[in-house]
């Protein structure tokens, strides 16, 4: 049996011991069938005031993550440009959905038992989880919500500082200064906070969020409505890198990184949000050759600056590490078995983000 320290690392963190919440996108479906995700649990903040609770220094925090996940994905990305990988240690789970413990049938992310089990992954090196609900457990007794990824991790509390990838960017961005390799790079600059913002509330809620609402709606009219502001917000995208390099000017900014992370992951994803609209309709009798072709209006590669645009952000130094396509694959088809019960990848497209682009025509 594992022991942990519970309570009182959870209360000197200062959360309650009990978190109730959906325990997985499942839950998350309102009557009108609507999926409406449920806000991230841990909300404190690393600061570079060094009497902070958890202050800003080398060591002491950790990142778990998938490079499944779009959401953990956008902190590695955060870690790259910034330099930080040195002071902030990272571990990536398993990409395929297991059980998380023998006494109920929880499905989540898990760690492998040896560092050779599966590429890219390694086994927790801290507390010896053997999954993500684990570390959760840890920081919170009883914890009932959601165990996403991805978690910043206080080794020397032991609990989740922050599971809000939103927000752990932002903390990368300016509380590491100190310490991190490249200080001098801000991607959320004063100036363009305002024109930031604003393409992040679309985005985030047309696109990044969007394509879970296509792919979890369980009904005809949130899902019409889902894709409906999905592909307007591509368009508009579409048009806005059809005059500039970046989407909020000429400077790569936290706007860009949030794009990107769905934008890499969007031709391969229609068919993995599918997947998930079948798991979710088993009782419909849906086919899922019908149910593939409900997100596909328009593939990335069909928006000329939007594909570019991708391979162009992925071609910055750091950022293709970040790009798992083998854990993004396997874990679409690979965790959910009523689906694709025999695991099949499909070929897919094989996109060459590394080919040239054009994005240069507006300046380096
Ligand atoms: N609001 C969170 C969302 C993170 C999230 O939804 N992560 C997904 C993976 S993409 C997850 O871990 N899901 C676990 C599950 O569905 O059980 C963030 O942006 O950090």
């Amino acid at each position: 049996a594992r022991t942990f320290p519970t309570s009182s690392a959870a209360a000197a963190a200062g959360y309650s011991t009990t978190v109730k919440m959906a325990r997985s996108a499942l839950d998350e479906v309102t009557d009108t069938g609507a999926f409406d995700r449920s806000p991230s649990t841990f909300r404190s903040s690393v600061s570079s005031d060094a009497s902070a609770r958890f202050p800003a220094v080398p060591g002491r925090y950790h990142l778990y993550v998938s490079y499944a996940c779009p959401w953990a994905s956008r902190c590695l990305a955060f870690l790259k440009l910034k330099g930080l990988d040195h002071a902030i240690g990272v571990t990536a789970v398993k990409p395929i959905f297991e059980r998380t413990k023998e006494t109920d049938d929880h499905l989540g992310w898990i760690f492998p038992a040896t560092a050779d089990e599966e590429p890219g992954a390694e086994p927790d090196p801290f507390n010896g989880a053997k999954s993500v609900r684990e570390l959760y457990e840890i920081a919170s007794t009883n914890y009932a919500g959601k165990p996403t990824v991805p978690v910043l991790w206080d080794k020397q509390l032991k609990t989740v500082v922050n599971n809000e990838s939103s927000e752990i960017i932002r903390m990368l961005n300016t509380e590491f200064n100190d310490i991190a390799g490249n200080p001098g790079l801000d991607l959320y600059p004063v100036h363009l906070r305002a024109s930031i913002d604003e393409i992040n509330e679309l985005v985030y809620d047309a696109i990044n969020n969007g394509v879970y609402k296509c792919g979890f709606a369980k009904k005809q009219g949130p899902y019409d409505e889902a894709v409906t502001r999905l592909y307007e917000a591509l368009d508009k995208c579409e048009q806005i890198l059809g005059k500039q390099r970046y989407i909020c000017g000429n400077q790569l900014t936290e706007a860009d990184i949030r794009l990107f992370v769905t934008l890499i992951r969007f031709d391969e994803f229609l068919s993995s949000t599918s997947s998930k609209i079948g798991e979710v309709c088993t009782t419909s009798l849906m086919h899922v050759y019908a149910v593939h072709f409900k997100c596909n209006k328009k593939l990335l590669r069909e928006h000329p600056n939007l594909f570019n645009y991708t391979k162009d952000i992925y071609q910055i130094p750091g950022i293709s590490s970040t790009v798992n396509m083998e854990h993004i694959r396997k874990h679409y088809y690979g965790s959910h078995p009523s689906i694709n019960p025999y695991r099949i990848i499909p070929v897919g497209p094989n996109i060459d983000y590394n080919a040239p682009n054009d994005r240069e025509r507006f300046g380096s």
